[in-house]
């Protein structure tokens, strides 16, 4: 019943004497028509699986499903966690791998229930490229290309709603911006190249030290911020205490050169601060401190 071109493979054998009729088939082709159209609707994947899924169980009730694509990092269960009997289907649209899913259910599904879930299967393929490609887009928007962490777009629309947040629930806040020293050196000496493998070891570097890797930014240059949730300056003290040891202990060896960096943190604590531009002066302001000092130090 599926197309030839095969667009979702199943794994696994089943038997197929009891599958779909033809009469079947056209009344659960009208059915499948309303969910081509919700699928269509929404960009994003919670929105679609919901909608298959809400569909599926019109006809198994009570199964659940489990969306993979590990190469992007997606591991997403809708309807609650996986169930005893599964069934599970490479998904693919014209040589394009789209993941896995997989449908459980506490019994095992019949050969006509299968064939009903191909069919909502097949009319997924296209939105779930589009809300992936989406995915992908929203994702290179807000993420700095060289490093892997945010980009100044990211900072912005994070430090906004952490401040608000942060001062609604009287809650703590500390801001880092993090500032490799002598960066011009480094890349008028070893080239702009080896500047840039610099850059990405701090990055990591940054992503060991706060493990939450989606509140550290790549501001410009060789500029990085750190948003520090319910965090107080002395908090913020120690994390960027610990990021100034571990990029003064790192060694990024290009083409036989051993090359050193340094940074210099500048902290913005909320307490100190009315809104999110004053805490982010009263952070480059330590920044410019930090520098003054000697470089190599916490403000
Ligand atoms: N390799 C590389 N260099 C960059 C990038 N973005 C900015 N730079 C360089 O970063 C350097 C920053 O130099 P400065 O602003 O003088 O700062 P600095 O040399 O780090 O000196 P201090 O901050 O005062 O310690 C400039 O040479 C920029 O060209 C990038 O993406 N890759």
């Amino acid at each position: 019943m599926l197309s030839s071109t095969s667009t979702v493979s199943v794994l696994g054998k089943r038997n197929t004497s009891n599958a779909i009729t033809n009469k079947q088939l056209t009344v659960a082709t009208e059915d499948v028509l309303l969910l081509v159209q919700k699928l269509q609707s929404s960009l994003e994947l919670e929105v679609i699986f919901t909608h298959l899924l809400d569909h599926i169980r019109s006809l198994v009730p009570g199964c659940r499903l489990l969306y993979s694509l590990p190469e992007s990092n997606i591991n997403l269960p809708i309807g609650g966690p996986v169930l005893k009997h599964q069934c599970f289907y490479q998904l693919k649209a014209e040589q394009e791998q789209l993941g896995e899913i997989r449908i459980s259910n506490s019994s095992k599904l019949t050969d006509y229930e299968l064939s009903m879930v191909e069919l909502c299967l097949s009319h997924l393929l296209y939105p779930l490229r589009n809300a992936l490609l989406y995915r992908e887009a929203i994702r290179n928007a807000r993420q700095d290309a060289l490093t892997g962490v945010g980009n100044r777009f990211a900072f912005s629309r994070n430090f906004e709603r952490e401040q608000r947040l942060a001062q609604r629930y009287h809650q703590d806040l500390s801001l880092l911006v993090i500032d490799i020293d002598y960066f011009k050196r480094i890349n008028d000496k070893y080239g702009h190249l080896a500047g840039d493998e610099v850059l990405k070891s701090v990055a990591e570097c940054l992503k060991s030290v706060m493990r939450q890797t989606d509140m550290i930014f790549r501001y410009g240059g060789e500029e990085f911020t750190a948003i520090l949730t319910k965090t107080d300056r002395e908090g913020a003290l120690v994390i960027a205490e610990r990021i100034r040891k571990e990029v003064e202990k790192l060694t990024v060896t290009i083409s036989g050169n051993d090359i050193k960096a340094t940074v210099s943190v500048g902290i913005g604590s909320l307490k100190e601060a009315k809104d999110s531009q004053a805490l982010f002066n009263q952070a480059d302001d330590n920044l410019y401190l930090a520098k003054r000092g000697g470089r190599n130090q916490v403000r």
